[in-house]
């Protein structure tokens, strides 16, 4: 599939960032600033949305020095806030003019106020994505895009110690996947791909420690801990690279990257379930 325009690199095709408009969320830190800067680094313009607005005013200054002028606008919106999130589209829209790429980034562990994990982690990545799509699809005279969704290893396998988290990144997966098709089969021309990195060196790391986040699940704070010593933490870089093949890459739609200590790989899904016998 080839979507929009695109540059072809051996026998891969690759999207052409340059001149391209990018909106990142939670962009003011950690995954999200990784995002951004790679974005910047292969010539997109780029929209930053974050609750967090001395972080992302801070950072959009040291971006615009270190990129170019005008190349990076903070909006302050939570996406959890239904208008706060379409301000914030809009405003990008009245901006640059256009949207290209969409990364749905943000995200929080909060076991103990779960319907506010399940409004972040799940709710506004399917509004985040209701926006770009609207926005891009060829029916309603969109130039199509790329939308990716970060989700995590914990949208693959559970996080014992996090069973909400869990839940919203799996929704995250099974959500993208399903479009991804429903977009193929649609000719939307919008790719959707997912993101699942292994535990990230971002401050969300320091989440297990706090009882006010982890809630009934703080007692499991040991096995967090063994994961944790099993399974190194990846740098924000490296999910990074990661993030940029997803976008480029124009034969990617519905893929589910997975990036580990060990190595970064596209994750295939079983299609053959084994028999079990069900009468005892
Ligand atoms: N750090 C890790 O080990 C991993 C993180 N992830 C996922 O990566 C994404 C980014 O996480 P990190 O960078 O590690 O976290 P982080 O805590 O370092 O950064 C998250 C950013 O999102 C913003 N944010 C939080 N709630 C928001 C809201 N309602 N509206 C707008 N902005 C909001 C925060 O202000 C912050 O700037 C999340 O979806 C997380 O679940 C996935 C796998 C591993
Ligand atoms: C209350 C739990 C807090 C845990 C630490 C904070 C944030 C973690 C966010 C994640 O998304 C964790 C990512 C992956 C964990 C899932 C499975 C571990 C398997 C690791 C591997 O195979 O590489």
């Amino acid at each position: 599939m080839v979507f929009g325009k695109f540059e072809q690199a051996g026998s891969l095709w690759i999207m052409a960032l340059n001149g391209k408009v990018a909106v990142v969320t939670g962009a003011a830190q950690g995954l999200g600033k990784g995002f951004v800067e790679i974005l910047l680094q292969n010539g997109a313009n780029v929209a930053l949305l974050d609750l967090n607005e001395k972080a992302g005013k801070d950072l959009e200054e040291n971006l615009n020095k270190a990129y170019g002028a005008d190349r990076a606008h903070f909006y302050t919106a939570d996406v959890s806030s239904e208008q706060q999130f379409k301000d914030a589209f809009q405003k990008v829209l009245t901006k640059f003019g256009r949207v290209d790429i969409f990364c749905n980034n943000a995200g929080i562990v909060n076991e103990k106020n779960w319907e506010k994990t399940v409004s972040i982690n799940l709710c506004a990545v399917v509004r985040g994505t209701y926006l770009a799509l609207e926005h891009m699809k060829k029916e309603n005279g969109g130039q199509g895009g790329v939308i990716v969704n970060v989700a995590s290893l914990a949208g693959l396998g559970p996080l014992p110690s996090a069973p909400i988290y869990t839940a919203t990144k799996h929704g995250v997966v099974g959500f993208s996947r399903a479009l991804s098709m429903a977009s193929q089969l649609a000719n939307y021309g919008v790719r959707i791909n997912v993101l699942c990195p292994t535990f990230v060196r971002t401050a969300l790391i320091d989440t297990f420690h706090s009882e006010e986040l982890t809630g009934q699940f703080f007692n499991l704070k040991t096995v967090t801990e063994s994961l944790l010593d099993k399974h190194p933490l990846v740098e924000v870089e490296d999910v990074a690279k990661g993030f940029l093949l997803l976008v480029k890459d124009e034969s990617l739609n519905g893929a589910v990257l997975a990036v580990r200590s060990t190595g970064t790989g596209i994750v295939s899904f079983p299609t053959e379930i084994p028999k079990t016998p069900v009468s005892l």
